[in-house]
């Protein structure tokens, strides 16, 4: 077993004075927690990207329409969006799942493309449940069979990203339900609401939290399964299968952390395996990370999702493992150390 303390003394006896590298220093200390070895490994990793489609998109809480889904699936399948550009500036594998969404799938995809298409996209949330607790646990298994699929790849860190117009709504309806965010923090412009978009976000997100809320101790899978999204689901199974399997999770932003809240919820101690990479934008982010009791490594106002957030911060993961790895000892130096 090891503990913070036999990190942190490993970290005091290098060649260098002691703590000089700040936060550096207490990412290192929670990699080395989770993979409990001094030695972390970082490399290799695995970007899973799950895109699915929102019924209350029909709503107006979006600036933009849900065709914006299928044609950013077909940019990722081509290599060609920001997550693809980040993904390969750090070295990190990426693939595409198809949760459910309205548009035909890409007319050649790449092999890392997969298509589940559990449903057309979810319900309306504003009218009803956004998809039934079978749909839920269907979306779930993908995700945790990716995340066994990466384990057995030799993946030691695992990346969620989601693409899906309109999924800062569910991911608004989480936080609140979950984490316990008043409405007014949880909702926010996502990629671009106006003023009376976020309104209408606001009312719609407050009464589907108001019909989930009552059903969270009885049938939580109900309540989720209410407000939530196809590739939310994924991203959560993913999460938790990934926790279980010893794996490394780093969380991007609002939209995979709502996936992260239900992990958590429903495999207490997935928030354990959990770094933050960033705060979003987003103003409910804040909460959510409070609820994991996460720090995020950043604050960069990004606030785009495809897991891009995670991507910008490997360098950071990279240089703690390097820390780790590489460093001589101040004993090797024979100089004494000074505390
Ligand atoms: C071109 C484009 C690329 C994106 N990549 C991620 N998102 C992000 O924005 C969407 C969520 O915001 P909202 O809830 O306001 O629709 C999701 O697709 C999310 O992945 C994008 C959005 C757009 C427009
Ligand atoms: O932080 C996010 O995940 C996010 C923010 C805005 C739009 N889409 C995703």
């Amino acid at each position: 077993m090891i503990d913070e303390e036999t990190v942190w003394a490993h970290l005091d006896g290098l060649a260098k004075p002691r703590r000089s590298l700040g936060r550096l220093e207490a990412l290192a200390v929670r990699l080395a927690i989770i993979q409990q070895r001094i030695d972390i490994a970082v490399r290799p990793r695995r970007m899973l990207l799950f895109a699915g489609d929102h019924g209350v998109v029909a709503q107006g809480v979006s600036a933009w329409p849900s065709a914006v889904t299928g044609l950013m699936v077909e940019t990722i399948a081509a290599g060609r969006a920001t997550s693809n550009a980040l993904a390969a500036a750090h070295g990190c594998d990426l693939r595409l799942v198809d949760m459910g969404c309205a548009a035909p799938p890409p007319a050649d995809p790449p092999s890392f493309y997969r298509a589940v298409r559990i449903a057309d996209g979810t319900d309306d949330l504003s009218s009803g449940p956004a998809m039934t607790v079978e749909a839920f646990e269907r979306a779930w298994a993908v995700g945790a069979e990716e995340a066994r699929a990466a384990a057995d790849a030799g993946c030691s860190l695992l990346i969620a990203g989601e693409m899906g117009i309109g999924n800062t709504t569910p991911a608004a309806c989480l936080t609140a339900l979950l984490a316990g965010a008043a409405i007014e923090e949880a909702v926010g412009r996502g990629a671009g609401a106006d003023d009376a978009a976020l309104d209408l976000k606001r009312r719609i997100v407050g009464e589907a939290v108001a019909a989930a809320r009552p059903l969270l101790v009885g049938d939580p899978l109900g309540a989720i399964a209410r407000v939530g999204g196809l590739e939310i689901a994924a991203m959560a199974g993913f999460f938790a299968e990934g926790a279980a399997r010893g794996r490394t999770l780093l969380l991007d932003g609002y939209v995979a952390t709502a996936a992260a809240l239900i992990a958590e919820r429903l495999r207490p101690g997935t928030a354990r395996a959990m770094i933050a990479a960033h705060r979003s934008a987003e103003p409910g982010h804040r909460a959510a990370l409070a609820a994991l009791e996460l720090e995020p490594l950043l604050e960069w106002d990004m606030r785009l999702g495809e897991g891009t957030g995670a991507l910008v911060a490997l360098p950071l993961l990279d240089s703690a493992a390097a820390l780790l790895k590489d460093v001589a000892r101040l004993s090797d130096l024979g100089v004494a150390r000074e505390d």
